[in-house]
């Protein structure tokens, strides 16, 4: 997307990406731009280290970071910036992704990671908490996101259907 780049959406793993998409997704339809890498704690220290460390000066306002298994990304990721990381636990084959949820929840005092929802769901709520954040100095932002999640109430019967 054009603009200033104020997201940066992180995952450990190309394998990853089907998941964060959806986080993208939601920041295509909130006209929010963003950029996606990878960049993983344990395969990439160095690359984290960077983007840890840039990522202030770039004019980075918010990071979701998105991880499986031994999910250490967010936390390092929050132990390097400033800048707010929302945490992503991916749901994993082995463990469900509970695996996921507990390596990047329990954060100790001082470096807090917001942690979703395991998956897709916390991916796109990821992508939703990040346009609210950006939207508490952003009217127009602001205005777009009422707009979305009224839709999404409208969306909603009040009685249930037969399938
Ligand atoms: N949890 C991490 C980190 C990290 O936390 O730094 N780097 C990769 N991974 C995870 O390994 C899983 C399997 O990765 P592969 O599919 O590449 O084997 C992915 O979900 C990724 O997030």
């Amino acid at each position: 997307m054009a603009g200033q780049v104020e997201v940066g959406i992180i995952m450990g793993s190309q394998s990853d990406w089907a998941t964060m998409k959806e986080a993208a997704n939601i920041l295509d339809e909130l006209g929010v731009p963003y950029e996606a890498r990878i960049v993983s704690a344990h395969r990439t220290p160095d690359r984290l280290w960077t983007y840890g460390k840039t990522a202030v000066d770039r004019g980075l306002k918010v990071i979701i970071a998105g991880a499986g298994g031994a999910a250490h990304l967010p936390g390092m990721m929050a132990s390097k910036t400033r800048v707010p990381v929302i945490g992503v636990p991916v749901q994993t084959r082995a463990l469900s992704g509970v695996d996921s949820l507990y390596s990047i929840l329990q954060m100790p005092k001082g470096f807090p990671v917001a942690t979703m929802a395991i998956g897709a769901p916390g991916a796109a709520n990821a992508g939703l908490m990040a346009a609210g954040i950006l939207a508490i100095s952003d009217p127009a932002l602001a205005e777009r996101l009422d707009t979305w999640r009224a839709a999404l109430s409208a969306s909603i019967p009040e009685e249930p259907q037969d399938d």
